[in-house]
């Protein structure tokens, strides 16, 4: 794959590079039909030097029962492979995704979890400090749509609802007809209202919508994190001298005084 310099020096592969907003799904199924990046992030990447260079990175949880397909999703994306033997996650994985998001470097890091029932106490401690969680059924099997309500009740139990964007996914649309797929959809899309989440359908067999899906859920995380940082260098402002951040939060002879009094040893 070709990988190509980006302006940090950090190599992200030709086609992970992200310069407008993509698409969603359908109009019906995104509860932000939101189809351009923010003014102010835009006008931010532009002008490099307001923007804090450090790495930025989102960290996505995928959940859903056994066997729904979570594991061949992030593998169509990440490795663009597809296994058609059943190999059940144990516990927690996770993989990297490196994307160039409006010139800003940008990382994904997509956890895999288990779905089988006696792993779940293991992988819901890899919940906490997520900025997207993903909630994955089957479409062929309508009783896994019934129980993605409970997975995303229990990772919003460990993160702030408000600072997380959700998104509900429908696998395996190569084995639906299309008649059964738009009939799911429609009972999937209202689901997907109720928590808030956009909808998508997806194959990780054909790929179809996998990178479409994935570029989504990346664009509207870097949107978000940038959306936060440029709150935050509001309210605290910040000198901006030859790029880098100064926070002048409490003034530093002071801090260092404080700090000497506490000096444990
Ligand atoms: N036809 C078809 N089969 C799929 C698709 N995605 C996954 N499968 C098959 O479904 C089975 C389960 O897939 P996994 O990705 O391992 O499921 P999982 O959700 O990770 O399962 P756990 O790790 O146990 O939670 C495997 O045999 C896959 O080959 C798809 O898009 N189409
Ligand atoms: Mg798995």
């Amino acid at each position: 794959m070709a990988t190509m310099l980006g302006q940090q020096g950090l190599h992200v592969t030709k086609d992970r590079v992200i310069s407008k907003m993509p698409q969603c799904y359908t109009p019906e199924s995104s509860i932000q039909y939101k189809s351009q990046f923010n003014q102010q992030v835009k006008n931010a990447c532009k002008q490099r030097h307001a923007v804090d260079l450090g790495l930025k990175m989102s960290k996505v949880v995928m959940l859903g029962d056994l066997y729904v397909g979570k594991t061949s999703l992030i593998n169509r994306f990440c490795k663009n492979v597809f296994d058609r033997d059943y190999k059940a996650t144990i516990g927690v994985d996770f993989e990297i995704e490196k994307f160039e998001i409006l010139g800003i470097p940008f990382n994904l890091q997509i956890w895999d979890t288990a779905g089988q029932e006696k792993f779940k106490c293991i992988a819901s401690t890899y919940y906490r400090g997520a900025q997207v969680i993903i909630t994955a059924f089957d479409l062929g099997d309508i009783q896994t749509l019934e129980n993605t309500k409970r997975w995303v009740q229990d990772a919003l139990r460990e993160n702030d609802p408000e600072a997380c964007s959700i998104f509900l996914v429908g696998t395996k649309k190569d084995t639906v007809t299309l008649a059964e797929c738009e009939r799911t959809e429609r009972d999937a899309i209202q689901f997907a209202r109720e928590f808030k989440a956009e909808y998508w359908s997806v194959s990780a067999k054909t790929g179809e919508h996998v990178k479409d899906f994935f570029f989504r859920v990346a664009a509207l995380a870097f949107e978000q994190s940038m959306m936060s940082q440029l709150e935050r260098s509001k309210d605290s402002p910040t000198q901006i001298g030859n790029g880098t951040l100064i926070n002048l939060e409490g003034n530093s002879a002071e801090k260092k005084e404080n700090e000497s009094q506490h000096a444990c040893c």
